[in-house]
């Protein structure tokens, strides 16, 4: 018998792309089949990176040439992942060589968002990619504690004839950080104009570099800054952390409606849901569900956005953050693997935001009783 592409192309029409819908063939995945005497070779592209997820494609593509055609075919799969490296074209107020910007916010504070922030860059930058951190957080900026540099200084370099900030170097990934300028014995004076300033700075007189991700400490709340960000850059996409509580829900719920309002329309890529559940060392099969159970997932299904993962509460996390090296660092942890879950899964979903939307626009502040982008 022999084999002929457009065979191999129906069979291909009965496999769903993973996180898609559609079939392998009409989400554009398949890009090349070739076949000779019993032998096929398929190229396909994915969007989750994971070994985990090209493996399980490899095997389904597999399976369904040898029972819907014939067992003795020899297939061959090549998958690739897309990595989100597509530039999204910022209209404007783009920043030269910063593919995408995802900003980290969280209604309530407290509930681990610099946590969550640091961890997931050092598991994007494990991953391979070029990753940067701007902390925002004017009213407790932690990053820069987080990452070990609790008294470094940026240097100013030559850049093209301009005087421009050189972020420090953590772990492999860049860091900004208003902590870098303020004194942490002083009350926190960066308010308002000031703080704009000194992020607008940070964002545009910074020399980031090429960076595949500039991530953004947002501060809790709802409040100024957030609005001076997103008339300053524009974010690619959001992600929320919340606590599986009510009241952090609720807050949650409120900084994602800022995010969505049509005036603001910064996607939401999803929600992390932090301190899920307490595991003690003694007893590390025990999950005692202090803030509640499922919370967060359950807001994340209420206002159909994609829920990206949970991380327990554990005293190493806590520790790990104070002695500024964040357990994403380490190995093959159940923590690790946590941490690099959550990655992924935004990655899954930035993809499809690059995918399906245009790029997000600049918010511009037109009236005193609102925004608008126009
Ligand atoms: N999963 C966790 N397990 C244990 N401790 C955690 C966890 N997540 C965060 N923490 C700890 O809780 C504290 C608050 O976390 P973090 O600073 O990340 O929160 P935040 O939301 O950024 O706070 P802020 O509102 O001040 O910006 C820190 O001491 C941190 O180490």
């Amino acid at each position: 018998m022999d084999l002929n592409k457009k065979d191999i192309t129906k069979v291909l029409e009965t496999i769903t792309a993973p996180g898609e819908g559609k079939s392998l063939v009409e989400s554009g995945a398949v890009k090349n089949i070739v076949t000779f005497d019993k032998e096929v070779v398929v190229d396909v592209t994915i969007s989750n990176p994971t070994l985990q997820a090209k493996k399980k494609i490899e095997i389904e593509i597999m399976k369904a040439i040898h029972s819907q055609i014939d067992q003795k075919i020899d297939v061959k799969v090549n998958v690739t992942a897309i990595v989100p490296t597509k530039e999204v074209k910022l209209k404007e107020n783009s920043i030269p060589g910063i593919k995408n910007i995802i900003a980290i916010a969280s209604g309530k504070g407290g509930v681990g968002k610099s946590t969550i922030t640091a961890n997931m860059a050092v598991s994007l930058q494990k991953m391979g990619f070029k990753v940067g951190i701007l902390d925002a957080d004017v009213y407790g900026p932690s990053i820069h504690l987080m990452f070990d540099v609790p008294n470094a200084k940026p240097l100013s370099v030559e850049i093209d004839g301009r005087s421009k900030m050189k972020p420090i170097e953590s772990y492999g990934v860049k860091i900004l950080s208003l902590g870098f300028f303020t004194n942490a014995n002083q009350a926190v004076i960066w308010r308002g104009a000031i703080a704009s300033k000194a992020l607008n700075q940070m964002i545009f007189d910074a020399h980031w570099g090429e960076l595949d991700f500039l991530l953004i400490d947002l501060p809790p709340g709802t409040g100024d800054i957030h609005l001076s960000i997103v008339q300053a850059v524009a974010i690619t996409g959001v992600v929320i952390v919340s606590t599986p509580q009510a009241i952090a829900l609720a807050d949650a719920k409120k900084g994602v409606a800022m995010f969505k309002q049509e005036d603001i329309n910064v996607p939401v890529l999803g929600i992390v849901e932090n301190m899920s559940y307490f595991t003690p060392a003694e007893l590390p099969n025990n999950k005692y569900y202090i803030f509640g159970k499922d919370g967060a997932k359950n807001l994340a299904k209420d206002i159909e956005t994609a829920f990206l993962g949970e991380v327990p509460l554990v005293q190493s996390i806590r520790e790990a953050g104070d002695i500024g090296h964040p357990v994403a660092l380490q190995d093959n942890t159940p923590l690790e693997n946590a941490f690099s879950e959550i990655a992924k899964n935004a990655l899954t979903q930035l993809v499809k935001r690059n995918n399906d939307l245009p790029p997000t626009e600049v918010v511009r502040i037109t009236t005193m009783s609102g925004c608008s982008t126009k």
